[in-house]
C-alpha cells in the first residue's frame, strides 16, 4: 500500500514516524519540498510535482492547509479516497458538494477523521434522533491563535463557517462537529494566556439527550496550534484504512 501526504509539517512527520506501525510506503508532497527531504530522510519519495506525486496512490493524506483542499481534492478523489484533516474547507458548501459529486462518479470517498475532539461517534449516532442545538467553544493560548492579549478574551462568537475563515488553521474542528451533527455550530473562539493547552468544549442537544464533552489536549510540540490528540487520532483512522480489521470498535 503506497500512503501519500500533502504536507511535511508537524503532522506528516509524525505519520513519517509511524510508517513501521502502518506497514505501508510513503510519498510526500509540500510547497516547501525541503521540509519532505528532512521528513523523510532516505526512507521515502518525495515528489516536487503535484501530478507526479499523484501517480501510485492508494491512499492520499491531506495533512497541510484548507488551501491545499481547495486545490488538491477535486484531482485526488478522481483517482483514489482522501483523509482531510484541514476539514473547515468543506464549510464551504459549494466545495462540498462539488467533492461529493467527484467521489460519487469515480468511486471515491473523502474520510474525515475525529482529530482534536472526542465525541464524534455519539453526535453522529444523536443525528438519527434529530439535533436541535450543536455549540464549540475553543479555547488556547494567544500565540496559538496569532493574537497578543494580556487576559481572557472572547476573539468571535458566531457561526462554524465563520469562525472557520477567521481561524483556518486553528478551528476545523469547529467543521467535524458542525459535519457529524449534519448541522452548523455555534462558535466561540477564546484566547487565555492562563491556559497552555488546545481545549475544545462541544454541548450538543437532542431528542435523545444532551451531550457535554471537554477536552484538554497538549499542543503538538512543532506547531502549538495543533494538538497532539489530531495526529493521533489521523494515526488510527489511517491503521484502520490500511489494515484488514477483525473487529471495529465505535460508530
Ligand atoms: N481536523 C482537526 O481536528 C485538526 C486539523 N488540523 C489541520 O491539519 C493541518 C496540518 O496540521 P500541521 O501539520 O500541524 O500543520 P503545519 O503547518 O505544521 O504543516 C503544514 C504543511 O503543509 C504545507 N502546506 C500548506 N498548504 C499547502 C499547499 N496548498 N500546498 C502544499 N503544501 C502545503 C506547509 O508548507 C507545511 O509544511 C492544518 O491545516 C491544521 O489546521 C490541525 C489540528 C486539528
Ligand atoms: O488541534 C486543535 O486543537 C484544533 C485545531 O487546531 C483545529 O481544529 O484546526
Amino acid at each position: 500500500m503506497r500512503l501519500c501526504v500533502i504536507g511535511c509539517g508537524n503532522v506528516g512527520r509524525l505519520v513519517a514516524k509511524n510508517r513501521g506501525v502502518l506497514g505501508v510506503s510513503l510519498k510526500f508532497f509540500d510547497r516547501h519540498p525541503e521540509r519532505c527531504f528532512e521528513v523523510c530522510k532516505d526512507d521515502c519519495e518525495v515528489s516536487t510535482s503535484f501530478d507526479e506525486f499523484l501517480e501510485g496512490c492508494d491512499l492520499v493524506v491531506e495533512a497541510a492547509s484548507p488551501e491545499a483542499v481547495r486545490q488538491y481534492a477535486p484531482q485526488v478523489l478522481r483517482k483514489a479516497d482522501m483523509v482531510v484533516l484541514s476539514v473547515g474547507a468543506l464549510m464551504d458548501k459549494e466545495l462540498y458538494g462539488r467533492l461529493l459529486r467527484i467521489a460519487e462518479n469515480y468511486g471515491t470517498s473523502i474520510v474525515v477523521p475525529s482529530g482534536a475532539v472526542a465525541g464524534i461517534d455519539a453526535i453522529k449516532a444523536l443525528k438519527n434522533a434529530g439535533i436541535e442545538e450543536v455549540q464549540v467553544i475553543t479555547t488556547k493560548n494567544p500565540k496559538a491563535l496569532g493574537v497578543n492579549v494580556e487576559e481572557k478574551t472572547v476573539l468571535f462568537e458566531g457561526p462554524a463557517s465563520e469562525a472557520v475563515k477567521r481561524f483556518p488553521t486553528n478551528v476545523n474542528v469547529v467543521a467535524t462537529v458542525s459535519l457529524a451533527a449534519g448541522k452548523e455550530a455555534t462558535v466561540k473562539v477564546v484566547a487565555d494566556p492562563s491556559v497552555d493547552k488546545n481545549v475544545h468544549e462541544i454541548r450538543v442537544k437532542s431528542k435523545a439527550g444532551e451531550l457535554y464533552v471537554k477536552v484538554t489536549n497538549v499542543p503538538s510540540p512543532d506547531n502549538p496550534k495543533t494538538s497532539l490528540l489530531a495526529a493521533l487520532s489521523l494515526i488510527e483512522t489511517l491503521k484502520e484504512l490500511v489494515k484488514k480489521q477483525r473487529i471495529r470498535i465505535g460508530t
